[in-house]
């Protein structure tokens, strides 16, 4: 029989570590008041600390000791040794001692005080089993396994690790792992050792939380079978369970795999949690059992047919207090949870023996009800019943409990006694002269039938006996009866004692309930299969939605990376583009730059050409002044080249204009100094040709030419003035003429400075152009670069878009090869369901038979009976309406 018990949860602190002694603030967060009860204080943004306090069946403070915690926790295994389930599991933060406490700390083998609940469950088990003053068989078996990344792990065989290793689920065995290895043990220390051997596989990481990290939850099975010695068997499991820590990645430091598992850890923490919640949620029909491996495996443990113990575990250090306290609500709202528990019992032959001794013992009292009511009935059906009457006194119904027709009853059958009737029949005193008198029991409407109930016995209804005496003379008795199970029916309606075979009755309905049985269990395995499929459905149409999604995605990405491979590749085209055309900017300037640069050789030339004009022009003394425009500017920008160009162009004008005028000057002064020349030697043919008249006039006339020679002498002087005059301005003309051959010097020389000007500003132009052009190539040979880049970057995004088509073509492929599966998996659930349904119809029809079989049995034997009988139970059914309608009633 099932009772109710709460999941007992305690609580326990480890003491401060190492690094938390470190920091030595707020010491004081947690206070133990009493032996159930812990307090939390809480700081409250400036406001005054708020404390919030945790009732719990026992907290241990941080110097409990492990002695004291298995005090408290051992009474588990003489549970589990009376055939009870168990289980004892620990849960809290990631390094808060869960491992400690079920386990014990590293290398404590041979310090016992130090051992933790498991080494200790081991032993009391041994020890009760030595103490054990029954004649008992004992046998145990044990299995090691872990939950590593939401897969189960073998870790007595790794490799059954390989194969896929399944949780099943049955009726009579509740949840349990199929391929799991199971190895017998024989003492303790065989248990420790495949302890020993199972932890070798175990994955455990350094954290900065944990030295020794569990990042799997760990389950020790401990299963004790004892036989007695009259068959009964007693099935006892103890689940030793060693969860992996809650963690925040951001203390632990996790990262890589250790971070995936963590992930892992937290999300299976998280859907036990889920699980909590729902079973403490009264509205919640659901609880999501089958969301994690772990809810899976503890499903029996929470809510189910186990005494289970939780341990949560927490840090006294302030800075865990979040942590603490998540932990204590999760152990808070756990304590609620009610599991239903009862022996895990097969009954023993002679169990079986008493049961079918007690239904035996029913029959006989349901063949006396048949017999009492069939009477009865025939009294109402009698010409001596006048309706209204009472009923005569030997037909008053007694209470009376059936005499047992077996020598044991079994406890499960307690017997009551219903009110009697007041009125009592006076007018059938003539029928209670019969001399054969029947004992007639009545039952209200609790059938004989026994059903199963989850424990494997049967379970009785109250057996309630009314009896009374009839004259069995007085008439062929026929039966009737009430609402009874069909079998029941068929089986009680005989009134002929002869006729009726309790044991073949009995024989028989122990058949139909191992049939049933049979059936149940045939049921149950479809129904356990079907389920199974219709999950595994499940899961493939959540893989398939997955991988659609997945494929969604990816069909988005690659639409994605296409239209970024096209922008990319449009925006190459248009850098390429745009380099080409800058290219061929910078090749045409360039081949301005050229040009200019020969323009300015040109003019440079053309000055210098210019320069040698000037020369000549202040030779000949013909002045030429340079106008400022003419000039090339020094402090031009260095890019305005066309002005200076312009500007020499107009120097160039004005040298053509200054040629023009030195040699028109030129020819002037030839002109003027070949005039003078020629006056001059005309001056001194006359002054020679009047020296000779003077003298021939000296010779020929004496005195009388003394006149004559003043007048000539007048003209020489005459003349000589003139040539004076003359050779005056010849030295004001050569005067004139060094002034300008000065200033044509000094012409020349700012000429030659702004030449070298020139000169330097055309290297300075050929270093820009050089410096261009080098700058030119650096940039080609950059754009080049980049173009190469985007080439390869547009070649590997082409692979991209390319692998991304693969996938996809693959992502259909799977996705068909799902729906096949999937189509498959539906096609096989409905055959499935088909067969059930067609053993279901064959056990219905099975059942038909059994029951006809009886029927027939029953109307061969008294056919005429068994009609009456049922004109009978027809005539009763008017005849308690016609009652019920007068307002009397039948008793
Ligand atoms: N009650 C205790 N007394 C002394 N030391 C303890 C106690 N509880 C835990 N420790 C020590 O604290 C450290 C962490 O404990 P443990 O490994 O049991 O934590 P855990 O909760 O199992 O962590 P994880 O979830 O990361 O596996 C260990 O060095 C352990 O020896």
């Amino acid at each position: 029989m099932a009772t109710s018990c709460n999941i007992r949860v305690m609580c326990r602190f480890r003491p401060l570590n190492e690094r938390e002694k470190q920091i030595k603030e707020n010491l004081n967060v947690i206070s133990f008041p009493d032996p159930k009860q812990v307090v939390i204080t809480q700081s409250n943004n400036g406001q005054p600390p708020q404390l919030i306090p945790f009732t719990f069946d026992r907290v241990f403070p941080p110097t409990s000791t492990q002695d004291e915690v298995f005090e408290t926790v051992h009474d588990t295994i003489t549970d589990v040794l009376s055939g009870y389930n168990g289980t004892i599991f620990a849960y809290g933060q990631t390094g808060s001692g869960k491992t400690y406490t079920m386990f014990g700390p590293d290398n404590c083998t041979d310090t016992p005080e130090e051992w933790g609940i498991i080494p200790r469950s081991n032993l009391l088990i041994f020890n009760s089993i030595a103490q054990d003053t029954s004649s008992n068989e004992f046998s145990i078996k044990c299995s090691f396994l872990e939950i590593y990344m939401e897969n189960i792990q073998d870790l007595l065989n790794p490799k059954n690790n390989s194969k896929n290793i399944k949780i099943r689920e049955s009726k009579a065995n509740g949840i349990w792992i199929e391929g799991l290895t199971e190895e017998y043990v024989g003492d303790e220390n065989d248990i420790m050792e495949l302890i020993a051997f199972g932890e070798q596989s175990r994955s455990v990481a350094k954290t900065k939380m944990n030295q020794r990290s569990s990042r799997s939850h760990s389950i020790l099975i401990i299963t004790i079978e004892q036989k007695s010695q009259d068959g009964s068997v007693k099935k006892g499991k103890l689940n030793l369970v060693d969860l992996a820590g809650s963690e925040k990645v951001s203390k632990t430091g996790a990262e890589g795999q250790t971070l995936e598992e963590a992930k892992k850890i937290n999300q299976s923490l998280s859907l036990l949690g889920n699980c909590i919640h729902a079973l403490t949620d009264l509205k919640r029909e659901h609880i999501p059992f089958r969301d994690s491996k772990l809810t899976r495996l503890l499903q029996d443990s929470l809510g189910g047919n186990t005494k289970t113990t939780l341990m949560v575990t927490g840090s006294p250090h302030f800075s865990n207090v979040e942590e603490t306290l998540s932990t204590l609500k999760f152990g808070a709202r756990a304590k609620t949870i009610k599991n239903s528990v009862k022996v895990n019992q097969q009954k023993s032959a002679a169990e079986l023996q008493a049961i079918v001794n007690a239904l035996t013992k029913e029959l006989g009292t349901l063949k006396m009800y048949s017999l009492g009511l069939e009477n009865l009935v025939n009294y109402f059906k009698s010409p001596n019943y006048i309706p209204g009457s009472p009923i005569p006194k030997e037909l008053e119904p007694k209470l009376i409990e059936s005499s047992p027709s077996s020598t044991s009853t079994p406890s499960t059958i307690p017997t009551q006694t219903l009110p009697k009737s007041t009125s009592t029949p006076s007018n059938l005193s003539s029928q209670s002269k019969a001399s054969n008198r029947h004992s007639v029991s009545l039952r209200p409407p609790s059938p004989l039938t026994s059903t199963s109930n989850s424990n494997g016995t049967k379970n009785y209804r109250n057996s309630i006996a009314l009896s009374t005496s009839i004259d069995s003379n007085n008439s062929t008795p026929t039966s009737i009866h009430n609402s009874f199970d069909s079998e029941l029916d068929s089986s009680t309606t005989s009134s002929n004692n002869n006729l009726f075979d309790p044991l073949a009755i009995v024989e028989m309905s122990i058949e139909i309930d191992k049939m049933k049985e049979e059936n149940q269990i045939l049921i149950d395995k479809f129904r356990e299969e079907i389920s199974e499929i219709t999950i595994r459905c499940e899961n493939l149409e959540q893989e398939l939605i997955d991988t659609k999604q997945e494929l969604q995605q990816s069909k988005g990405i690659s639409e994605e990376s296409q239209k970024t491979l096209l922008r990319e590749q449009s925006s190459i085209k248009e850098i390429e583009r745009n380099l080409r055309l800058e290219n061929h900017n910078q090749k045409l300037e360039l081949g301005l730059l050229e040009q200019r640069l020969e323009d300015l050789k040109l003019v440079a030339c053309q000055v210098s050409q210019y320069l040698e004009r000037k020369k000549a022009a202040d030779y000949f003394d013909i002045g030429l002044d340079i106008p400022n425009q003419s000039t090339i500017n020094n402090d031009q920008e260095e890019y305005n080249i066309e002005d200076i160009i312009r500007n020499l162009s107009e120097d160039e004008v004005l040298s053509m204009q200054v040629k023009l005028h030195l040699q028109n000057k030129a020819y002037q002064l030839e002109q003027k100094i070949n005039q003078l020349e020629s006056d001059h030697l005309t001056a001194e043919n006359e002054i020679q040709q009047l020296r000779i008249k003077f003298l021939k006039l000296n010779n020929n006339n004496g005195a009388d030419n003394i006149n004559d020679d003043n007048e000539l002498s007048n003209n020489i002087n005459l003349n000589n003035d003139n040539n004076n005059i003359i050779l005056d301005d010849l030295k004001n003309l050569k005067i004139i003429n060094e002034k300008q051959l000065q200033e044509f010097n000094k012409f020349k020389e700012e000429m030659n400075i702004k030449m070298a000007l020139n000169q330097n500003q055309i290297v300075a132009l050929q270093n820009e152009n050089q410096s261009w052009q080098n700058k030119l190539i650096q940039e080609k040979n950059l754009k080049q670069t980049s173009i190469n880049q985007q080439m390869e970057l547009g070649v590997k995004l082409n692979v991209t878009i390319k692998e991304y088509e693969d996938k996809q073509e693959q992502y259909k492929n799977q996705i068909t090869l799902v729906e096949n599966e999937n189509l498959i998996l539906v096609n096989r659930v409905a055959e499935l369901e088909l067969y059930s349904n067609e053993l279901k119809d064959e056990l219905a029809s099975t059942q038909r038979l059994l029951a006809s079989r009886k029927v027939v049995k029953i109307i061969r034997g008294d056919e005429k009976s068994m009609k009456k009988a049922l004109e009978s139970k027809v005539e009763f059914a008017n005849l308690k309406s016609s009652l019920k309608k007068t307002g009397r009633s039948l008793f």
